[in-house]
């Protein structure tokens, strides 16, 4: 090592600051973050798996899928951050698990809800209070797109007098809607809701198992076709004009930068952080 390499960050969340030098290709100076991988066998977690042995400042120390011993792994592998991209009827167990053992949670699954959400927050500040400051991010969705088109939404919802969701995923998704349309749906009902907008217009009187999911008041539509990986769209209506934001995640490489991020930013952000736009500053 280069003897005028910067000194190591303090925090391993730091880490990712110290990238080699372009002009003399020294290695990182700081230390690696240690990250263990839960669901390393699934579509996601092996995508993550492969970025994070790609990541200079990053160390996969364990890959952890259905049946193993999470505790047991978590205290022999010294992993520091986990992401979570299992199945919705674990997620929880498992982040309380993280937490527990101390360890930062980096949580991509979907299916949680105000009170699985509020449980961590107990969690967490029982955890603080014993001295353990712990940071949990649970993003439902780490694509660039997508986070900038729920931004959008959410920015636009206040302007129109309709506004629809339609996600449109791979048949093997177990979960509908996705939770990016319930994250879209939720955050496009608050912003109407501080406009002062009242329900969508809709003369429906029967047939409503065809008008999709009612999330929060908005209406969420959950398309199922091979071919496709993850897409959302979102509609938004006045007389006379449309406005449609579409994002295509075409491979789950477009994940990987959020997720990285991620991992890279939860350490200094103790407690629960929902939604990768806080952590992107586009809140
Ligand atoms: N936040 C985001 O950007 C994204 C989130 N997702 C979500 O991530 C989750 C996973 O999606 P996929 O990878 O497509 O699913 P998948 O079915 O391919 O993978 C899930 C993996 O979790 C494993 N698993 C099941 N129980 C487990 C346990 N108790 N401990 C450890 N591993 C366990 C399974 O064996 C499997 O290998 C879903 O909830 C999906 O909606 C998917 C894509 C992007
Ligand atoms: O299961 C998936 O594939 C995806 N799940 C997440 C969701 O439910 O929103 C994120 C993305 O849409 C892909």
């Amino acid at each position: 090592m280069n003897a005028q390499t910067p000194t190591s960050p303090a925090h391993p969340a730091d880490a990712s600051t110290a990238q080699p030098d372009a002009r003399s290709g020294d290695t990182p100076a700081a230390p690696v973050i240690r990250v263990a991988v839960l669901g390393a066998a699934g579509r996601m977690g092996s995508t993550t798996c492969a970025a994070i042995e790609a990541a200079p400042d990053l160390e996969l120390v364990a890959r952890v899928d259905d049946g193993d011993d999470l505790a047991a792994v978590l205290a022999g592998s010294g992993a520091q951050v986990a992401v979570d991209f299992t199945v919705p009827s674990v997620t929880e167990a498992n982040v309380h698990a993280l937490i527990d053992a101390g360890v930062h949670a980096v949580v991509g699954t979907t299916g949680w809800t105000d009170e699985s959400r509020a449980r961590l927050r107990e969690h967490l500040a029982r955890r603080a209070a014993e001295g353990v400051e712990v940071g949990v991010l649970i993003a439902p969705n780490f694509g660039l797109s997508a986070v900038l088109a729920m931004t959008f939404a959410a920015k636009a919802a206040r302007y129109f007098e309709s506004a629809e969701v339609v996600e449109l995923h791979h048949p093997t998704k177990v979960d509908a809607p996705s939770g990016t349309a319930t994250h879209t749906a939720t955050a496009i009902a608050r912003a109407r809701r501080e406009a002062g907008l009242g329900p969508s217009p809709d003369a429906t009187e029967q047939g409503w198992e065809a008008r999709g999911a009612d999330v929060d008041g908005v209406r969420v539509h959950a398309v199922r076709l091979r071919g496709l990986v993850a897409h959302e769209e979102i509609l938004l209506g006045n007389e006379g004009e449309q406005l449609v934001i579409r994002q295509d995640s075409f491979d789950r490489v477009s994940f990987m930068p959020g997720v990285l991020l991620g991992v890279r930013e939860v350490a200094s952000r103790p407690g629960l952080t929902v939604g990768l736009e806080n952590v992107m500053d586009l809140s």
